[in-house]
């Protein structure tokens, strides 16, 4: 193990904190090139796939890698916006409001960045950049609200993989989980409120979640069960019956059995069983992608509607939505509680350089 030299302070630049905001990461282009490099990361993760390395490697690079790189590209190219994938916009976007609000609230002594546990930017990359810019404190915030050893965890271990490198460490904080946060279920109810205030009501909302291995339930992973948490307050916070909302999983990968009910079946159930409109909702997803835009907007929907029925709204993510900046701002401001963001010390400045908070 070798450790990195510390990297010199700038005159008046320590003592920063900082919120890293963490999500799971987009390929770099809508290219069968760019989706290889970057499933062959994630799909490598243990913390992903849990099947013997050797039995997976096998798998991974004589199968998948040959055959899903150029099908993934294509639907990334439907979705793909003139500022890249859709994923990296939202957080990108988010870690800047983020900034913005915290420092309106007096937090003028704190970075907001941004990185990807897979692809780019990577987690290490923006850590050693905020180490550089003076940073000694840093608050760890999963952009995933359910917590799941497949995705918060596999940030964590991102997080530990780059501390066992630096010499002088920071202070670490994470955020573990904030699927029943109120300032995140109102958000969530409030786009949803405001969506039927434009467009009518549906005959079913259907809430998708991504789904999980049932094994990893099987053996304690709290994903399925913060879901449902989610799901039962959301649809308190909006007055629906049980009968009049369904919670799915969606995007399965592999063949293997993943947490049910199934999203798409579920869809086509609904048609058969004579429900003429859905609105589909995806509350696990804080920023819309792949997930949203392709496999419920645009799969999904066709699902629905060749099976007979006659209505399908997606109702898009928290995404920029003031209601959840305001949540997200909550849900950190309680984990930096007595670390010195609010106070402006006299030898470093009150507030960061331009140049420190316009850095991406
Ligand atoms: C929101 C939480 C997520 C969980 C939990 C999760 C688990 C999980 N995912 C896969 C496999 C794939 N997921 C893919 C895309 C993808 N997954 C999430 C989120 C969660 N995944 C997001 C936000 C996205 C979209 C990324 C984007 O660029 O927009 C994909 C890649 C897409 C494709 O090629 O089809 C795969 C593969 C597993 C196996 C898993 C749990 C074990
Ligand atoms: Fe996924
Ligand atoms: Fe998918």
């Amino acid at each position: 193990m070798t450790f990195a030299k510390e990297p010199p302070h700038l005159e008046g630049q320590q003592d920063y904190t900082a919120v890293l905001l963490c999500n799971l990461g987009t390929p770099d282009a809508p290219t069968p090139a760019a989706l290889r490099r970057y499933l062959a990361e994630f799909l490598s993760d243990p913390r992903v796939v849990e099947i013997p390395p050797l039995v997976w490697k096998t798998i991974l690079h004589g199968i998948i890698l040959r055959v899903r790189p150029k099908k993934s590209a294509a639907k990334y190219a439907s979705i793909w916006t003139p500022e890249g994938s859709p994923l990296k916009v939202w957080t990108d976007k988010q870690a800047t409001l983020l900034q913005g609000w915290l420092g309106e609230r007096g937090h003028r002594r704190l970075i907001v960045r941004y990185a990807m546990r897979y692809g780019n930017p990577s987690i290490a990359s923006q850590l050693d950049l905020l180490k550089a810019e003076g940073v000694t404190r840093i608050l760890v915030l999963p952009a995933y609200p359910q917590y799941s050893g497949t995705t918060t965890a596999s940030v964590f271990d991102a997080v530990y993989a780059w501390a066992r490198t630096v010499r002088s460490l920071p202070e670490l904080r994470f955020v573990n989980r904030y699927h029943d946060d109120a300032g995140y279920i109102d958000a969530l109810a409030s786009r949803i409120t405001q969506y039927w205030r434009q467009h009518g009501r549906p005959d079913r909302l259907v809430m998708s979640f991504h789904g999980v291995p049932e094994r990893t339930r099987l053996l304690g992973d709290p994903y399925s069960d913060e879901c449902q948490a989610t799901a039962q307050l959301l649809a308190q916070r909006l007055g629906l019956a049980p009968e009049q909302y369904r919670l799915t999983f969606q995007s399965r990968f592999g063949k293997a059995k993943w947490l049910e009910p199934y999203t798409e079946p579920s869809l086509i159930a609904l048609a058969k069983t004579g429900v003429r409109r859905v609105d589909v909702v995806c509350p696990g997803f804080t920023g819309d992608c792949l997930e949203t835009l392709e496999e419920i907007s645009q799969e999904a929907r066709n699902a629905f509607l060749t099976a007979g029925g006659k209505e399908f709204h997606y109702i898009p993510c928290l995404n920029d939505s003031p209601e959840w900046i305001t949540a997200l701002c909550n849900v950190a401001q309680r984990q930096l509680a007595g670390w010195p963001t609010l106070a402006a010390s006299a030898s470093a400045g009150a507030a960061p350089s331009p140049e420190l908070s316009s850095r991406p």
